[in-house]
């Protein structure tokens, strides 16, 4: 019998269940920070149904910001802590269970959420400062989970899934899907699911970037170090994200300056920011992403292999929208609310026919266009339903001949043949947007955005 179960094992008078009359919700974990043990009080606080198996479920499958894995990690008790659980604060106590050896065998947490009143005073001044801190830029905070991914389907439970176990790991994660597809969406998930969530989440684009930009943006620059660098020298996105993740977004787009310069930092853990002669320690995750072929990249040498290699410990495909059509109804319903209080238009329903066109359609642009379909589709439609042509369904296959309005239709022509020549643009350039933006004449920058824009 292990430490755990011994703690566990006297059933009703075991020292859980004694703790648990002390407090409103307790829970167990053992050293894979799997459930062993949870109070009825907490299943009831998160609203779990009674006979939901939870032992053995990854504790934050259940509290996705949980900070019992760092316990676990560190071993070091956190006696105090606040948090919001179901948009209620709770005042949270959480303790390492060691062996005598002092090797961790699990953790426990105890939470409080009756009578804080009296604290009420402590939560407004937690919440105003960590609220000044994310506007100073001191802390930065990623804002979405991996719950946030909306969709049952097999392959994106399946992402979820390994997704939770990169997020335990502190390995290079390289997270490759079709545009839209949700990377960095589960970058963020994958932050906060990891022992670093209470560290910054610093994302980079780097195909949005400037090309003279990138170096001062990603590794610093010293005072003086170029023309119109500030005096005091510039803190490189790297160097923000000391102690959080740092997101790569569009890897396969870097000059080979950046990926010799980026392969020191994650072979080293050490950056030289611009103009400086000084070697500095960091310590980041780095999750990276790309929608190109970056093996394919490599094999043409255009990326190199042995940065491709270190990126691609834990790569994570991400499913295009038209192989799980089954996500799409909850996908778009949840798109529809947030556009709604986002937008305050009034709340409106998909007709049948428009959820069978929006199943069967190809979504090249995936999530994004989806979303940018059903914003399109919320001011365009004229009944109180939106039907398949509010969707853009006979554009995909012609042109109407008559159209609501001539303006209208000037836009959606423009709208389409910008997007074909920048397709026919990629297409030349072997997806390579840096230089499918100088066959078209416009910067990188542009083309990122008109993709944005269009997709
Ligand atoms: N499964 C999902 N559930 C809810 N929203 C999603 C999902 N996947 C993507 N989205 C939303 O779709 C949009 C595009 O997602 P995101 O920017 O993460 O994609 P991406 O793969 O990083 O795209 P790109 O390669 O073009 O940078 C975002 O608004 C995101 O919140």
């Amino acid at each position: 019998m292990n430490q755990l179960e011994a703690l566990l094992s006297a059933n009703d008078d075991n020292l859980l269940t004694l703790l648990s009359s002390l407090c409103q919700g307790s829970i167990a974990i053992d050293q894979f920070c799997k459930i062993v043990w949870i109070s009825d009080a907490y299943r009831e606080f998160l609203a779990l149904p009674p006979d939901k198996e939870l032992r053995g479920v990854h504790v934050e499958e259940i509290l996705p910001s949980t900070q019992l894995p760092r316990v676990v990690q560190t071993g070091q008790p956190s006696f105090l802590d606040l948090m919001q659980i179901n948009n209620q604060w709770c005042a949270v106590t959480r303790l390492p269970l060691k062996n005598p050896d002092n090797s961790v065998f699990g953790a426990i947490g105890f939470i409080f959420y009756h009578d804080l009143d009296a604290l009420q005073p402590l939560f407004d001044k937690f919440a105003r400062l960590r609220k000044q801190l994310v506007s100073q830029n001191l802390i930065r905070t990623s804002k979405y989970a991996l719950d946030d991914l909306i969709g049952q389907s097999e392959p994106l439970l399946k992402i979820k899934r390994q997704a939770l176990r990169a997020a335990q790991l502190d390995t290079t994660v390289l997270l490759l899907g079709e545009t839209g597809t949700g990377k960095e969406l589960l970058a963020q998930g994958i932050h906060n699911a990891s022992p670093r969530s209470s560290g910054p989440f610093v994302g980079i684009n780097m195909a949005a970037l400037p090309e003279s930009l990138v170096e001062a943006e990603l590794f610093g620059a010293a005072a003086g170090a170029y023309t119109g660098a500030s005096r005091q020298g510039r803190q490189g996105k790297i160097q923000l994200a000391e102690g959080g993740t740092l997101f790569l977004d569009e890897i396969a787009d870097i000059s080979p300056a950046i990926q010799a310069k980026l392969l020191r930092v994650i072979q080293e853990r050490e950056v030289e920011a611009l103009g400086s002669n000084r070697l500095e320690k960091v310590d980041v995750r780095i999750i990276a992403a790309t929608s190109r072929n970056l093996k394919q990249q490599v094999d043409q040498g255009l990326f190199r292999a042995d940065l491709y290699y270190r990126l691609n410990v834990l790569p994570l495909n991400l499913p295009p929208l038209r192989v799980r059509s089954s996500d799409i109804p909850s996908l778009s319903h949840y798109l529809l609310d947030k556009i709604q209080q986002e937008t305050g238009l009034p709340p409106l329903q998909l007709s049948p026919q428009a959820i069978v066109w929006l199943q069967e359609y190809h979504w090249p642009g995936n999530v994004r266009e989806l979303h940018n379909r059903l914003e399109r589709a919320c001011v365009m439609a004229e009944q109180d339903q939106i039907t398949a042509d509010d969707l853009g369904a006979s554009e995909v296959t012609e042109i109407p001949l008559s159209e609501p309005s001539p303006k209208k239709q000037l836009h959606k022509q423009r709208d389409q043949a910008e997007l074909s020549a920048i397709h026919h643009a990629l297409q030349q350039c072997q997806f390579n947007k840096t230089l499918a933006a100088e066959y078209l004449g416009i910067s990188r920058a542009t083309l990122y955005n008109r993709l944005k824009r269009l997709t």
